[in-house]
């Protein structure tokens, strides 16, 4: 059974209007468990559209989101956080800067938890957190006391990171989570996202305009246009895959892509 199945997605805004868009036009799309897909597509494509109803923030005009089986297209979006974790772009979205990173792992642990079950840091939380920090391979897992707003912009999205999927979810949206991050950073915390997926054996749809992270990362690529999937990429072919092959596939608006060199 797939993790998530995306059924005929249709999504259009202001239907009728001079400046009706349609952002998602009958997508179909389904991942295995384990799968890691990248999403790439011009602006305006559908990705976000596609995270968003995904996550529940987009009501669909018509079409299903299934997420293992189970129908989820009516959920609100609390309800789907159990299911779905998700990682934004701008690394300042995903932590509290004036508490330390044991006291931000605390929050995300008990984030949609009943207030009567609020114990607060022991030391098996701790060692819990510590390990989950190690997994990153950044050392956080010996800063446990030190505030967030003194962590790299590389630290912190990575923080942001293992706090979303605390909870073990069956997916993990990655929406441009890198795009705000020098170059090295980006690479910082790529490595720590494939480090913490490949443990915790996550289910992951990365959006991205970084081509080269397209052919480096994930074992599918997906290209959207116009709303629809253009392009899947799999198998030995995402194995060979290249920047400009990816490129070639894109039939206008490049003009805002950042390719990677
Ligand atoms: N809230 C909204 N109101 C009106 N139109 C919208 C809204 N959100 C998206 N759209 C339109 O839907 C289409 C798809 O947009 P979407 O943001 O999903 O694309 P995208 O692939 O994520 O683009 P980008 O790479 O620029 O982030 C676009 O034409 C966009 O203008």
């Amino acid at each position: 059974m797939p993790v998530l199945e995306i059924r005929a997605a249709r999504k259009i805004f202001y239907k009728g209007q001079p400046d009706e868009k349609i952002a998602l036009n009958g997508l179909n799309l389904k991942l295995g468990n384990g799968d890691f897909a990248v999403v790439i597509g011009s602006n305006g494509a559908g990705k976000s559209s596609m995270l968003n109803a995904i996550s529940g923030a987009l009501k669909l005009d018509s079409g299903n989101i299934v997420i293992n089986g189970d129908d989820i297209t009516e959920k609100p979006v609390h309800k789907r956080a159990v299911h779905i974790a998700r990682v934004f772009q701008d690394p300042m979205l995903g932590t509290a800067s004036s508490m330390t990173v044991a006291e931000n792992m605390l929050l995300a642990e008990l984030r949609g938890k009943p207030h009567t079950l609020r114990p607060g840091l022991n030391a098996r939380r701790l060692s819990d957190y510590r390990e989950r920090l190690a997994m990153l391979g950044l050392g956080l897992e010996d800063r446990l006391n030190t505030r967030v707003d003194l962590l790299s912009g590389g630290q912190r999205q990575s923080l942001s990171l293992v706090m979303a999927v605390g909870g073990s979810p069956d997916l993990l949206l990655l929406d441009e989570h890198t795009a705000a991050l020098d170059p090295r950073t980006a690479e910082i915390v790529m490595n720590a996202t494939v480090r913490a997926v490949d443990a915790l054996k996550l289910t992951t749809l990365m959006v991205t305009h970084n081509m080269q992270h397209a052919v480096d990362y994930g074992n599918r690529v997906v290209m959207l246009d116009a709303g629809q999937v253009r392009l899947e990429i799999g198998g030995e072919e995402k194995s060979r895959v290249t920047v400009p092959d990816l490129i070639g596939h894109f039939s206008t608006k490049t003009d805002r892509m950042m390719l990677a060199s």
